[in-house]
């Protein structure tokens, strides 16, 4: 593993019921750092989360962290009872954390008038923000939210992303998020990994954007590349670097 990763996976194969979900994936956060994963629907976004947080053991391939690495896990789903009412202050003490540092952390979050509500009441922003409010509770060095915007609207989606890089920056965390809009997540993120199944891209957000695998999956849905007009003379190799036309084989996809 480089000095610099907090997590690398090198190679990683899963199959579910003989159905390869990750091929060959190799991936690592370093300090600091923003990565996003984007990929459609089923293209194992949260099965890689849960090999990176070693909720999965992949079936090849290893996964290796730094030592003492602390990390926070905001999750795709959350399941409330509604027929146990759990608030939010009961539900971040399951932490083990005092009641202050819960306070603070949804304070941070901005969701401070919550702290006596059920669970089940929150709206999507706020539950949203809560559950950021309970990762941040394990001081992480590494912060890994799988679909941090759901159920959130248009601005409040921007607000949320904006919030997750202050609290990077304030920190001095690194992130790992899954998202569905790269448009949305552009300005908050330093390195995009586009996935199905396989990393088929990667690299800073505007290469990304421009890649042929990105625009072959996701090309004819995205807003932002109606608009695109820049021309350039040259394409993006799998790891987002500039391929010039007068090097060039057969584009990558
Ligand atoms: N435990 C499991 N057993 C069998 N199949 C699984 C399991 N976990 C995930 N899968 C399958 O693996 C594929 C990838 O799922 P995953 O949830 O990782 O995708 P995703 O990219 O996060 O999708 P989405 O964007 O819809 O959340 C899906 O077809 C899913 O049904």
């Amino acid at each position: 593993m480089s000095e610099e990763s907090l997590i690398r996976l090198n190679d990683v194969h899963i199959a579910f019921r003989e159905r390869e979900v990750l091929t060959g994936i190799s991936l690592d956060v370093r300090p600091g750092e923003i990565v996003t994963l984007i990929g459609p629907n089923g293209a194992g976004k949260t099965t890689l989360v849960r090999v990176v947080l070693g909720l999965q053991i992949p079936d090849s391939g290893d996964r290796t962290m730094k030592s003492g690495l602390r990390i926070g896990y905001m999750p795709q789903k959350l399941h409330v009872d509604e027929s146990m009412p759990l608030s939010v202050k009961r539900f971040l003490s399951l932490t083990g954390q005092p009641e202050q540092q819960i306070m603070s952390a949804l304070e941070r979050t901005g969701v401070a008038h919550v702290m006596q509500s059920p669970v089940h009441t929150l709206s999507g922003g706020e539950l949203q923000r809560t559950l950021l409010a309970r990762a941040l509770l394990h001081r992480p060095h590494l912060l890994v939210l799988d679909e941090p915007v759901q159920g959130v609207d248009v601005n409040g989606q921007k607000e949320l992303y904006h919030l997750i890089t202050e609290l990077r920056n304030e920190q001095g965390c690194s992130v790992l998020m899954v998202s569905h809009d790269l448009h949305l997540v552009m300005a908050s993120t330093d390195r995009v990994v586009c996935l199905n199944q396989h990393v088929c891209c990667s690299g800073h957000p505007h290469q990304v954007r421009q890649h042929p695998a990105y625009l072959k999956l996701f090309g004819g849905e995205s807003e932002e590349l109606a608009v695109y007009t820049h021309h350039h003379d040259h394409e993006h190799g799998v790891d987002g670097h500039v391929i010039h036309k007068h090097d060039k084989g057969s584009p990558h996809a």
